[in-house]
């Protein structure tokens, strides 16, 4: 009978790891039976099921053994035979592995397979507590010399725009270029990793460990305090098993104490360097005794066999050479080599975020805390200038990043009631962030329902970097919470039914709109509705204005307090909620549903750089975009700005339009800033007057209205390719902007000109405009 070339294929790519066919044909043939003859999930990964199969078989059979040993008995090894061909040998916990095997078959009995290759990451978390991100946390001490060699930046581009009271107002900011440098010298870079001793560190004083792994709070108080200081020359030079690979660990805790020689077991500070020099440096801290009694620190032998093992089955690392010291010898490696190949600039700033990236996702991914879908996590990078300020600020800037990540529970169960009781909008965002890099062709990076496509028809650049968010995110101090409890049954309808438009009977909602529904039913704004809010924003009047008794954004200037410049009265949209009784296709959650028409990203021919267009003919009043970015006190903005240097772009807008309270708190006063985080209404530009789109301030959650969402509509029908542009309410004639903005509109209304063509312009006293 002629061989079937797939098996054939099967036992070579066997032969390749050293398995003899006839420890494959047993196996295989119950791979076959198990997954239906579907060559295909067997085939994948190159073979990794049947590896992985024919290793667990192997395992079983030797926990069998060593049962039947011990409990005396004499038992028949169902398939005789099989030896791991691996060169490494694996040791393992037994029964997790059996469990958590990607394959997890009985071939004794051929029994069912009860995880499929492709959910091993579903079950890893529950079958092997405390064991999955094991290993793969490289935690930035103090010695890592990243930090203290290699990275000097400055924040790049980051623009900021602030509003004035209807409109942006503006800090301009130069891009700096990143000063990030590893050694130039090529024969710095060495083929292999040598012994390093730390030099001597600055005394930084004390780090709380919880700062760099946060602990739950009931496990915090028992965590140590791990001290830093100028005296750690308690360095130990480990050869460990006579690996290629030379580690250092030192004794953090043995401060100012001579050199000891400590047993590998307890080392709590491990380097790997890439070369003698330690020009770059990975360091592996380990509280010794991890806060818990009984705790004692596994050997490195241990861990590395158990990482090995991990990457074999977790990571399909076929290779039976792999190993974990080397892995993250080449990673030092080529952040030395990179770095010397790296002339470009920009490449040098684009790749350190990577880089960090890479070294600071897993300290957030091991957070003890757990439950974070740490698929989803997406980390912010921290800037170059907290990178070299100290370490101290390094671990800083991790704890920050952490802190983020654990305000990201959207949803706080309210057991009493059952219900979603209080209900945080978003996540925790850091400003310390660097841009991430775009991705393909979708700028949105797969976060909007439908791919919004860039182009560049001007020059070769492509579209700037930054952390694509489709809904806000709330920087630290933002007073932004809402809770199911603030809306009471004349903020919402929850007699409503499926899509509160067709009632006859205006509900609740369609009160707090004025009687009736903003929305029409082909889900664009009335043009009654809309026409008044261009109106408020074209012919405004002095009642168009709050003025704030002591206004937030007079206050953080400082000095003698003055009169506040007036904030421009919007009209809001209520939209219906989750209190509503309505459903997500009611006609009166239009913002809420997100971006629904075709846009692009392209390259403008008049210099304003980067622009937004719509692909299709959009209606007039047709909701395009929410203006999306960072939640920030209007103190942080003023943090930023002070920080910021001259020349870059503008992305804040102040969420003023309903500052009509003499009682805002500095927590109350909210910006929204798209530098770092937003959507893809950071690339819509300027246009004085007659742009065909309109911001209106619309309520969806919180009928607190000191933070609300941004909806930008078209005030006009919208022709296919026509850039969508928005009236900042620059104030030209106003300090800050007339020597930085130079605005390319193109209207014949720009306010930018002292004179215009037909028309001759003045301010009205509030800062508005007048014909
Ligand atoms: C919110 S961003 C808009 C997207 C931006 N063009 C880009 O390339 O990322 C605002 C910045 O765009 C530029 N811009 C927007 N409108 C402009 C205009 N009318 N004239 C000149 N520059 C403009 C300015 O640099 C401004 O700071």
């Amino acid at each position: 009978m002629v061989p079937n070339p797939k098996v054939k294929a099967a036992y070579v790519a066997m032969r390749s790891l050293g398995i003899s066919e006839d420890k494959v044909k047993p196996v295989l043939k119950k791979l076959l039976r198990l997954y239906d003859k579907n060559w295909e999930l067997i085939e994948e990964e190159n073979y990794r099921v049947l590896a992985d199969a024919i290793f667990e078989y192997d395992d079983n059979k030797a926990a069998d053994e060593k049962r039947k040993n011990h409990n005396e008995e004499e038992e028949e090894p169902i398939m005789p035979g099989l030896q791991r061909p691996l060169k490494r040998p694996r040791h393992r916990n037994q029964e997790n592995d059996l469990i958590a095997s990607p394959c997890n078959l009985d071939l004794r009995t051929g029994g069912p397979v009860l995880i499929r290759p492709k959910q091993e990451e579903e079950f890893l978390p529950q079958l092997i507590p405390n064991e999955r991100n094991k290993g793969k946390v490289p935690i930035m001490s103090k010695g890592l010399s990243i930090n203290e060699m290699a990275y000097q930046s400055q924040r790049k581009d980051k623009g900021v725009i602030g509003r004035l009271s209807n409109g942006f107002h503006q800090k301009e900011i130069t891009s700096e270029s990143n000063t990030f440098h590893f050694p130039k010298d090529k024969h710095l870079v060495s083929n292999q990793l040598d012994l390093i001793k730390p030099k001597d560190e600055p005394f930084i004083g004390e780090v709380p460990l919880e700062g760099i792994l946060p602990e739950p709070s009931s496990r915090r108080a028992s965590i140590g305090r791990m001290k830093i200081t100028s005296d750690v020359p308690a360095s130990l030079h480990l050869h460990g098993r006579n690996r290629e690979t030379s580690l250092l660990a030192s004794q953090t805790e043995n401060h100012g104490c001579e050199p000891a020689h400590v047993p590998l077991e307890s080392f709590t500070n491990l380097e790997i360097a890439s070369s003698s020099l330690g020009e770059v440096r990975l360091t592996l801290n380990c509280n010794s005794n991890l806060g818990r009694p009984g705790y004692h620190l596994p050997s490195l032998d241990t861990v590395l066999k158990t990482m090995e093992d991990k990457c074999l089955k977790s990571y399909k690392i076929l290779d039976p050479n792999f190993s974990v010291m080397r892995l993250m010898r080449d990673m030092c490696q080529c952040f030395v080599e990179l770095g010397n190949e790296c002339n470009d600039q920009e490449d040098k700033t684009t790749d350190m975020g990577q880089k960090l990236d890479v070294l600071l996702k897993p300290v957030l991914e091991n957070t003890p805390n757990g439950g974070f879908d740490t698929q989803n996590l997406h980390v912010p990078f921290i800037t170059p200038d907290h990178f070299h300020e100290s370490s101290q600020g390094v671990e800083k800037a991790v704890t920050k990043g952490c802190a983020r990540n654990v305000e990201r529970t959207e949803f706080v169960h309210n057991f009493s009631t059952g219900l979603h009781g209080s209900i945080s909008p978003c996540f925790q965002a850091t400003s310390y962030v660097q841009h991430v890099p775009l991705k393909g062709d979708d700028v949105t990076n797969g976060e909007e329902m439908a791919k919004i496509s860039w182009i560049n028809e001007i020059d070769d650049q492509v579209p700037p970097s930054f952390y694509y968010t489709p809904e806000n995110v709330v920087f630290e101090g933002a007073s932004v919470r809402f809770t199911l409890s603030q809306i009471n049954d004349t903020t919402c309808c929850p007699s409503c039914w499926f899509d509160c438009l067709p009632s006859s009977v205006p509900c609740a909602c369609a009160c707090a709109n004025g009687g009736e529904f903003v929305y029409s039913v082909r889900g664009l704004i009335k043009e009654s509705f809309l026409d008044e809010c261009i109106a408020a924003v074209h012919e405004p009047t002095r009642r168009s204005y709050f003025y704030c008794q002591e206004c937030p954004l007079e206050r953080l200037k400082g000095g003698a307090p003055k009169a506040c410049n007036g904030h421009l009265k919007r009209k809001f949209i209520k939209e219906c909620w989750r209190k509503c009784g309505c459903n997500r296709c009611c006609g009166n959650r239009v913002v809420q549903r997100g971006i629904s028409c075709s846009l692009q990203v392209f390259m403008t021919s008049e210099g304003k750089g980067w622009g937004l267009r719509s692909l299709d003919i959009l209606p007039k009043g047709a909701f395009v975009c929410e203006y999306i970015g960072e939640i920030l006190t209007n103190l942080e903005v003023h943090k930023r700005n002070m920080n910021a240097t001259e020349g870059g772009k503008m992305y804040q807008v102040i969420l003023d339009s309903n500052w009509d309270t003499t009682s805002l708190k500095d927590d109350e006063a909210l910006c929204l800033d798209a530098t770092y985080y937003a959507n893809v209404s950071r690339f819509i530009n300027h246009r004085c007057y007659d742009a065909n789109l309109i911001e209106i301030p619309v309520e969806v959650e919180s009928p607190k209205r000191h933070y609300y969402h941004f909806a930008l509509f078209t005030t006009r029908a919208v022709q296919a390719l026509e850039e969508l542009t928005w009236d900042y309410g620059i104030n030209f004639e106003g300090d800050t902007l007339s020597d930085t903005f130079q605005c390319l509109c193109g209207s014949k209304f720009c306010r930018n000109r002292k004179t215009s063509e037909r028309f001759s312009w003045h301010r009205s006293e509030h800062g508005g405009l007048k014909m």
